[in-house]
């Protein structure tokens, strides 16, 4: 049950192109919450870096986190659906502390199947690398009952249907 004044945030989490945004996208419509990207919060040196194909520091990755909580905080009262990869316990965590009832979903499976939908996405060939780094990154769930794992090669349908579903549950709308 959500608290009063305590707006959900729901969080789809994974690695680079697993399909948080398509699915993002698609929630924030259904309960006509805020969307919001992380990418959209990236500072100049970590566009750099995605463009040249090279990981995010740990540095970088903790400024990052740190922009988008300081903006759930200062925008607190909207439902907000967040599109953020959430590779790092620690920063899962720091979501968890905004004063918001948090729920996440981890969309996770196959590094092939993630290369086959980037390449056709984007009309170049992504180097195994970046994924192989993304995939070394994520810190799976251990004792964090509030993440929800989809696989992610099912149809945008399905996952939205699951999804909602669980949102329906968790937050007993
Ligand atoms: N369930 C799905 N089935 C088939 N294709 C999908 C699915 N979800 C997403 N895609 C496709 O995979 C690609 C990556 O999806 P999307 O941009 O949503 O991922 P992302 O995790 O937000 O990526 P990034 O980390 O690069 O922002 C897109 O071309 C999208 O249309
Ligand atoms: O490594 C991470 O912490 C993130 O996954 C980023 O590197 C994404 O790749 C970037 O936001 C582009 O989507």
């Amino acid at each position: 049950m959500i608290k009063p004044n305590t707006p959900p945030l729901v969080v789809i989490m994974g690695v680079s192109g697993c399909g948080k945004s398509s699915l993002a996208t698609r929630l924030a419509k259904h309960f006509d919450y805020r969307f919001l990207e992380a990418d959209d919060f990236h500072c100049e040196q970590a566009k750099k870096r995605i463009q040249q194909n090279l990981p995010l520091t740990e540095e970088i990755r903790e400024s990052w986190i740190n922009r988008i909580t300081v903006f759930l905080c200062q925008n607190l009262q909207p439902p907000t659906v967040l599109a953020y990869p959430g590779l790092r316990r620690e920063h899962r965590q720091r979501l968890r502390e905004l004063g918001y009832h948090s729920i996440f979903i981890l969309l996770h499976g196959d590094k092939d199947l993630i290369s086959q939908r980037m390449n056709s996405r984007d009309g170049h060939v992504l180097p195994s690398s970046v994924l192989t780094s993304q995939f070394s990154a994520l810190q799976l769930p251990e004792n964090e009952p509030d993440i929800f794992t989809l696989d992610l090669q099912q149809s945008p349908e399905t996952l939205t249907t699951t999804s909602i579903a669980l949102l329906n549950q968790a937050f007993a709308l």
